[in-house]
């Protein structure tokens, strides 16, 4: 699947979203959508999805099954559970006996069996977001686009997340998810497309990331940040290419990391430190946080992070 070129505006005289976008997807890769609130992140898994046409240029070879789960499952709709993911698998062409038994099984696979029953719109938002996953696995898809796909979810659900897209990498399936929770630090082999300011780039796994091979030696920095900017933080540290391994709660005296956490004045700590929380990231606590990231080791002081 290839962006060749696309531009993105919501009316003729509304700005441009996205200008000139060259991206591409091949069968068997993932790659993760950052950047900040409202910088274009949905609009850009809509174009590739399908769901939206550029305004210009054009969306190349993508496959004939695509997997689409939007960051709100539309709930509002007159069927059971059950009734809806059967509906949407003939829709996808799955057929005859086939059918049954694929509905059975992510219906169990989801936790969603005694759910089946229940109508749509009564479902609570996490439920009805693995109804939005579902449907979208019911046919193994070619390119799996997920926006937000952990929003609302249970744990352990979010735990499956991971799972269901390495099994359709290893189908030669193409992934594309955004995410601006952090819990992509599960995915640390996925592309990374920032979006800033209508433009796309790319940085591949190979390049980034902590623990990736080839990345290079990585150093592990703490910050302390108002807990009213720690959200917006993590957002702007990602978007500049860095890894975000946790936040964690403050100290109990409030403000910074306390002893055994590194002096506030020298924030390096050895690779590996602190990375307790890359496990279990929680972002945007509501008190005071402190921020573990990582950084190449050979970025200067003002890319400290
Ligand atoms: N249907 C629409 N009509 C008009 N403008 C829209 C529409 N959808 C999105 N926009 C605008 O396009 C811009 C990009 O929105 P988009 O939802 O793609 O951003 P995002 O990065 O996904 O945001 P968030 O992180 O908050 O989900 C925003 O300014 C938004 O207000």
């Amino acid at each position: 699947m290839r962006l060749d070129g696309v531009w993105l505006r919501y009316g003729w005289r509304a700005p441009w979203v996205l200008r000139d976008v060259r991206v591409e997807l091949g069968p068997g890769r993932s790659a993760v959508v950052l950047g900040r609130n409202g910088v274009g992140k949905s609009t850009l898994l809509q174009l590739a999805a399908g769901v939206l046409s550029p305004t210009r240029g054009t969306v190349r070879e993508r496959p004939p099954t695509v997997g689409w789960v939007p960051e709100r499952f539309p709930a509002n709709q007159p069927y059971t559970v059950e009734q809806y993911l059967t509906g949407m698998g003939r829709v996808r062409g799955v057929a005859g006996p086939a059918l049954r038994p694929v509905v059975e099984g992510w219906l169990a696979r989801l936790g969603l069996t005694p759910y089946r029953d229940v109508r749509l719109a009564a479902l609570s938002k996490g439920t009805a977001q693995k109804v939005g996953l579902a449907q979208a696995l019911l046919r193994p898809p070619e390119l799996l686009v997920l926006d937000e796909p952990w929003e609302g979810l249970d744990a352990a659900t979010r735990e499956l997340v991971p799972e269901l897209i390495r099994e359709v990498r290893e189908n030669h399936g193409a992934v594309l998810v955004s995410d601006h929770r952090g819990e992509t630090v599960r995915l640390p082999d996925a592309e990374q497309w920032t979006v800033v300011d209508g433009t796309v780039s790319v940085v591949r796994p190979a390049t980034t990331g902590a623990g990736t091979p080839g990345a290079g030696e990585m150093s592990v920095v703490e910050l302390a940040v108002p807990a009213t900017r720690v959200a917006q933080v993590v957002a702007d540290l990602r978007a500049a290419g860095h890894q975000v391994l946790g936040v964690r709660p403050p100290a109990p005296e409030g403000g910074v990391p306390g002893p055994g956490r590194g002096p506030a004045d020298d924030s390096t700590v050895p690779p590996g430190a602190g990375q307790g929380p890359a496990d279990d990231p929680v972002v945007g606590p509501a008190a005071p946080g402190s921020l573990v990231g990582s950084v190449d080791q050979g970025g200067g002081p003002g890319e400290a992070s």
